[in-house]
């Protein structure tokens, strides 16, 4: 039988997991935004609000830098794929999106040397723009809290999922990514009602997406896709983030927590958000992936779904890579062509003409 389509996310209160009352409540909760919307909000979750606001504060001012500014932290100028991309440089479903973004990661240093493998150069510094030091603190403490955050919510994700809390964190990365998004509003005399901000997809890059939406409630723009091919409103409700099931995820629980369809329609009003994607450990591979809890998951009577719905639909498992780490890397050069050609002219051809 097919589950039930839903039409509202899941509010799920992190506060009821200290107290042994409201625990078996909130997992309860959980297991089901888990497996039959893949998509909630997280609210009382423990960021600090200043931290929050002090991010939030900082978007218009940032995304008004002078072009120059912009440029001097252009991505293309970056091995690691970080840094700032001007509107309509990505394409969502050969379409072009509508947003600019600022894209950072957990500070590291490069460590890739010629011998190891070319994904490990994903790994690297940020480009912060010259003349703003607050905004290289701002986005620090808010990535620190949110990786807290993430690894504390991994937890209770595995308890809902009839699992040891741990189970999940050996999977995760060293490198967490943010985008600072911003997404103009229409033009006065364009005729039309809304536009692509970000076309439908679902969130390849990470293991789990904690999103804030950065601008106040009617603003509206985020949807996500619904069983029923509906596409749902993902309101802001001040003080939650959206969450969401990256593709590994789906992977590693064999199809039994989904990753959704969601897109962004940029409207009348601009729009900022920021996306922070949980990473995945580089060098996780096919085999570990699917068979780590296979076992697991065909003994939980989880999924209601048919088997062609439970299919799992991921560039990993199809491609011909066997890291976690190269199929990213694949990715991301296919989304900027131009760091491909600088930064890895050994794969580019290959990486761009392997969908065959
Ligand atoms: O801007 C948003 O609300 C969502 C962005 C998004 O889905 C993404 O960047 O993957
Ligand atoms: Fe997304």
């Amino acid at each position: 039988m097919a589950a039930a389509s839903f039409n509202e996310i899941p509010i799920i209160d992190l506060s009821q997991a200290d107290d042994k009352s409201t625990n078996s409540k909130l997992l309860d909760n959980l297991r089901y935004a888990l497996t039959e919307v893949g998509f909630l909000y997280v609210s009382n979750h423990g960021v600090p609000g200043t931290t929050i606001d002090e991010l939030i504060n900082a978007l218009p001012t940032l995304f008004k830098l002078d072009k120059e500014v912009k440029k001097s932290v252009a991505l293309e100028n970056s091995p690691h794929f970080l840094g700032y991309s001007g509107v309509g440089s990505e394409n969502t479903g050969g379409k072009e999106d509508q947003r600019e973004q600022f894209e950072f990661a957990t500070e590291l240093t490069e460590t890739w040397h010629p011998g190891l493998p070319l994904c490990e150069r994903l790994r690297g510094p940020n480009q912060w723009p010259k003349g703003h030091p607050e905004l290289r603190s701002t986005v620090e403490a808010y990535i620190r809290e949110l990786t807290a955050l993430g690894e504390r919510f991994l937890d209770l994700v595995a308890q809902a999922l009839s699992l040891p809390p741990g189970t999940f964190q050996p999977f995760l990365s060293d490198q967490h990514r943010l985008k600072l998004v911003h997404y103009p509003a229409l033009p006065a005399d364009d005729p039309a009602i809304s536009r692509q901000g970000v076309g439908p997809h679902k969130d390849s890059s990470g293991w789990w997406t904690f999103l804030l939406q950065a601008s106040p409630p009617e603003v509206k723009g985020l949807q996500v896709l619904n069983k029923a091919g509906e596409w749902v409103d993902v309101p802001v409700i001040p003080g939650t983030f959206v969450v969401n099931i990256g593709q590994a995820f789906e992977v590693v629980t064999n199809g039994a927590c989904k990753a959704t369809t969601h897109r962004v329609l940029s409207g009348p009003h601009e729009r900022y958000s920021v996306p922070f994607f949980q990473g995945v450990r580089r060098n996780l591979t096919k085999s570990e992936a699917v068979g780590s809890l296979k076992a697991h998951f065909s003994s939980l009577d989880i999924s209601r779904e048919s088997e062609e719905g439970h299919a799992i639909d991921s560039a990993f498992l199809k491609g011909k890579y066997d890291t976690w780490g190269e199929s990213q890397l694949r990715t991301k050069v296919r989304s900027h062509r131009e760091n491909g050609k600088k930064f890895y002219s050994e794969v580019y051809d290959q990486y761009i003409n392997d969908d065959a």
